[in-house]
């Protein structure tokens, strides 16, 4: 295994002036997102649990944003090769890619990665669940209600979409103590000032976070009959919602059996 390089992108003279997925954010990725994402490999264990509860025999999960593959990778470990269940990761960036496909390798044709931009059309074929985590905080915000129809319109009756994103506080009082814990959070995990600074600088008018409340309410305006949320941390949420039943738009769909053949938990309207 190569070792994982610590992410000094923003500590480097020649930091980047605006946030781009290239070869150089590739290299130190997954330094980057253990070291900045708060509980975050906590946060894909709950994924993958979530996907065992609602993905679908004989179907796709897709992974919209996938980066270098490694919440497929802990997907595929999950999921029994019985279920017949396909894993497919979308990405616009080819040095994500590059990565993901060697990462997994071991799975033969289980998993699968493709090129496309999600500000483009979208083919999601047979998806029991579609997974955007840390992704559609980087489209326009005016694209963001689309994708999400799309995605609904796409799924299975059943099918379930899961949705991690950063997010502002609620209310403005709250906004500042959020961002000044987050930069605690970074700051423990080896991170200085400086290269946290840069980095909020680069990532300005490239990620643009929404309140949960905004969130919920594009899932519900999407066609989504149950949204719910199963993860919160300051600045960082985690959404899961389900396709109502065809036709109805508002009703969860009849429980589908699960991957994991375990029964599946009952869900509610959270507004
Ligand atoms: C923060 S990373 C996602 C991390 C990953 N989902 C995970 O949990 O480890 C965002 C990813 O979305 C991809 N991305 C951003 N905009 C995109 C677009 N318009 N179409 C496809 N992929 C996009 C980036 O290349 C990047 O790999
Ligand atoms: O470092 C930050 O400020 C972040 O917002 C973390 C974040 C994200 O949430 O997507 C931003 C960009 C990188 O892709 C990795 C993580």
């Amino acid at each position: 295994m190569t070792p994982r390089k610590r992410d000094d992108l923003f500590a480097r003279d020649d930091a980047p002036e605006k946030f781009e997925f290239n070869e150089s954010v590739a290299r130190v990725f997954d330094n980057m997102l253990e070291r900045s994402v708060p509980f975050y490999k906590e946060c894909q264990q709950m994924v993958v649990a979530l996907v065992e509860a609602t993905a679908q025999p004989g179907t796709r999960v897709y992974d919209l944003g996938c980066s270098t593959g490694t919440l497929i990778r802990e997907m595929a470990r999950a999921v029994p090769p019985e279920s017949d269940i396909r894993f497919i990761g979308l990405d616009n960036s080819d040095a994500m890619l590059k990565k993901a496909r060697r990462k997994l390798k071991e799975f033969g044709d289980r998993c699968e990665v493709v090129s496309g931009d999600l500000n483009g059309p979208l083919e999601l074929e047979n998806a029991s669940v579609v997974i955007l985590n840390y992704t559609l905080q980087f489209l326009p915000p005016a694209r963001r209600q689309g994708l999400l129809k799309r995605i609904r319109q796409s799924l299975l009756p059943g099918g379930a979409l899961i949705l991690i994103e950063k997010v502002k506080a609620e209310a403005a009082a709250l906004a500042p103590v959020f961002v000044e814990r987050y930069y605690a959070y970074k700051r423990e995990r080896g991170y200085s000032r400086m290269e946290i600074s840069r980095k909020r600088e680069a990532l300005e008018e490239v990620l643009v976070p929404l309140p949960p409340g905004e969130n919920v309410t594009m899932l519900e305006t999407a066609g989504f009959g149950t949204v719910d949320v199963f993860f919160k941390w300051f600045n960082f949420c985690g959404f899961v919602a389900l396709r109502g039943e065809a036709g109805s738009g508002s009703q969860p769909a009849p429980g589908p059996q699960p991957a994991s053949g375990k029964k599946r938990a009952k869900t509610r309207k959270s507004r």
